[in-house]
């Protein structure tokens, strides 16, 4: 088998002026995606909406963020929902630290977040955080449109879909290790997303790594500027019957010579309601694989549970 290092994930170019629904372009960009989705439950995405100034003002806010003390951190926490809060201090994976914000993708709800780790708020921060996350969403949409189409489902599909999502923002921190060490060290053990699709974007330090359908570890370098990863959850594995299946992946962090923390941002979307499988997606070929089941509940139940425990036949 060809070595680690020489295997890339697709890269994908959202970037031309015309990606326009119905436009010609259009048509082999969801082609692209679907094939991307089903191969690989992933790519790389050149998108160039986040121009250098919100680029570098977001992540001068999360450093400014992750700076805080701890206990000022922990303050970003969710009554019985965890996963939505401060992550951090956890002995497994000490390079780690991350904190979501619910409907992340509203002003309202990040001066919330931003209230609740500064007396007078966090004007800067807010900005760039909104700004951000409003490219990520409009990325989102464009991608789960494309994905509908790709399947040959009508418009009415796609709406009933976009009009009930709900999008978690999760900031997250991930150190470099101090000693020199010949073996990179774990930032996030490996998962799959329980989102339906997530958009992935990071500073210049790489770390993402993600498994391939047989058994490979791919590296992920996504940090060019206007790169963004698309990540298939468990949300679209069950929605597309096992078409398009959510790919293990990991934070591994090498020791750079810099001592840089990478800073990423995760866009999750959820289906407020409950996600099924298209009767189109449902054939002799693909019997169903997932009862329908509340999207959001699988977030909230466990971040651990497998989907195939949860609602497999
Ligand atoms: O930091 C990253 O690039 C990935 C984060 C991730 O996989 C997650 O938060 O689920
Ligand atoms: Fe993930």
């Amino acid at each position: 088998m060809g070595s680690e290092e020489k295997m890339k994930l697709p890269i994908l170019n959202f970037t031309k002026e015309d990606l326009k629904p119905g436009s010609n372009s259009w048509s082999i960009a969801c082609e692209r995606v679907r094939k991307a989705l089903e191969e690989h439950g992933c790519f790389v995405v050149v998108y160039d909406k986040v121009c250098d100034e919100l680029e570098n003002g977001v992540f001068n806010s999360m450093k400014e963020l992750f700076d805080l003390p701890t206990e000022t951190k922990m303050r970003n926490n969710y009554e019985g929902m965890p996963l939505k809060g401060y992550v951090g201090q956890i002995p497994k994976i000490p390079l780690h630290e991350s904190m979501g914000i619910d409907e992340g993708t509203t002003l309202h709800n990040i001066q919330g977040f931003a209230q609740k780790l500064w007396p007078n708020g966090n004007h800067h921060l807010c900005k760039n955080l909104f700004e951000y996350a409003k490219i990520a969403e409009e990325l989102d949409r464009m991608v789960a449109r494309m994905i509908f189409e790709s399947y040959g489902l009508m418009e009415e599909h796609y709406e009933a879909y976009m009009g009930s999502t709900s999008y978690l923002l999760r900031l997250l921190a991930h150190k470099s290790p101090k000693e020199v060490v010949d073996e990179p060290q774990l930032g996030l053990v490996c998962h799959t997303d329980k989102s339906f699709t997530t958009i992935l974007h990071q500073n210049h330090v790489n770390g993402l790594m993600v498994e391939t359908k047989d058994g490979n570890w791919i590296h992920v370098d996504f940090s060019p500027t206007n790169s963004f990863v698309v990540m298939a959850g468990d949300g679209l594995m069950a929605w597309s019957n096992e078409r398009i299946k959510s790919p293990n992946h990991k934070v591994v962090m090498n020791n750079n010579k810099k001592n840089e923390t990478r800073y990423s941002l995760g866009l999750f979307a959820f289906y407020k309601g409950i996600l099924q499988a298209p009767e189109k997606l449902i054939d002799e070929e693909h019997p169903l694989k997932y009862k329908p089941f509340d999207h959001l509940a699988l977030l909230n139940f466990s971040y651990s549970v497998n989907i195939k425990e949860y609602c497999g036949m």
